[in-house]
């Protein structure tokens, strides 16, 4: 378990972790999102002791890894996948680290071959694609076997089949038992891989929830309706309290009452129904109403407006939320 009290990291007058409070338990996969510069990558430096907190503490499995090198045998971690000797194979990088941590060269071959890196085992890192050099950095965090697990921003880079190998790999992984966190922010893939969620932004923690019950929270309470007599159907559901937005393809959107109580008025009443569902948020909804006053980094709308090919767009700028 990772375990984090009054966490806080300042850069100068930059406060990048501004106190925050959290668990992450092993058995399931724990996804950390948040906007750009929210605080993130400084949060699994921390975890790992490659940055020293300035003040609070940050636990794995009860150790503290400040100024210590983490035992691969303990935790496994990828942060950055460019961050190996471009010179080196990808058997010397991963048979370098399994001597140091006391891992025999068998088990080199056998997470290369995890990853599906095998064929290119012997082949310089530099000329690697950022997908290959994900599942290099990958086959790293597979390699001493460790019950932690960090990923940031694992799926960067990697074609579809890549993604899927990930998924199924972290879910796997949890399942066995391990603490997997892992940063990203591809919405719909965090959707289908995390069972639990940290939200950060501006450094401040703004959800530490499941998956589902953010979704839930944030959901709004409307059920599309389309029926044979939808003006009919509007005339029956305002007499009773339901506020009704008929949308141009005629579906009816309710609120103010759920769909059993629709169900059942309309079977009442002699309607036809040809559809009835509750609407729920994605995770990319939840996470923009959750994120909105903490984005610190937005392109601006003129820019958007502007469109891909235009020459006037600029750079994304800070602005104050
Ligand atoms: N070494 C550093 N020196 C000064 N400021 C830093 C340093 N590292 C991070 N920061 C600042 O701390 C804040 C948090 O950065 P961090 O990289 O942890 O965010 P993040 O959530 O990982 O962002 P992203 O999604 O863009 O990777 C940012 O404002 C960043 O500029």
């Amino acid at each position: 378990m990772i375990e984090a009290k009054a966490l806080t990291k300042r850069y100068g007058g930059k406060t990048a972790v501004d106190g925050i409070d959290f668990q992450v338990r092993p058995g399931s996969v724990t996804g950390f999102l948040g906007p750009n510069g929210a605080g993130k990558s400084t949060t699994m430096r921390m975890i790992l002791g490659l940055d020293l907190p300035t003040a609070g503490t940050v636990t794995v499995d009860g150790r503290d890894y400040r100024g210590k090198v983490w035992p691969l045998h303990d935790v496994g971690a990828l942060l950055d996948a460019r961050a190996v000797h471009p010179g080196r194979s990808a058997y010397n990088h991963l048979h370098s680290l399994a001597a140091a941590n006391g891992i025999g060269r068998a088990r080199v071959d056998v997470v290369l071959e995890q990853v599906g890196l095998t064929s290119v085992a012997h082949k310089r890192v530099g000329g690697f694609s950022l997908g290959m050099a994900q599942r290099l950095g990958i086959a790293g965090v597979l390699l001493g076997n460790p019950g932690t697990m960090l990923f940031d921003e694992p799926v960067n880079g990697l074609d579809p089949d890549g993604i899927l190998w990930i998924r199924t790999l972290m879910r796997s992984l949890a399942a066995e038992g391990r603490t997997v966190l892992v940063s990203s922010h591809l919405m719909s893939e965090m959707a289908l891989t995390a069972d639990h969620l940290l939200v950060i932004g501006r450094g401040r923690l703004l959800a530490d929830t499941p998956l589902s019950e953010l979704i839930a929270r944030h959901s709004a309470e409307r059920v599309e309706v389309r029926a044979a007599d939808p003006r009919r159907l509007t005339a029956d559901l305002r007499a009773v309290g339901a506020r009704v937005a008929v949308e141009s393809d005629g579906t009816l959107a309710v609120t103010g009452m759920g769909s059993v109580g629709i169900g059942e008025l309309a079977a009442a009443r002699g309607h036809v129904l040809h559809q009835l569902h509750d609407v729920t948020a994605s995770l990319e909804q939840a996470y923009f109403r959750l994120t909105g006053e903490s984005v610190e980094y937005r392109t601006p709308v003129s820019a958007l407006e502007a469109g891909p090919t235009s020459k006037a767009v600029p750079k994304p700028e800070a602005v104050s939320a």
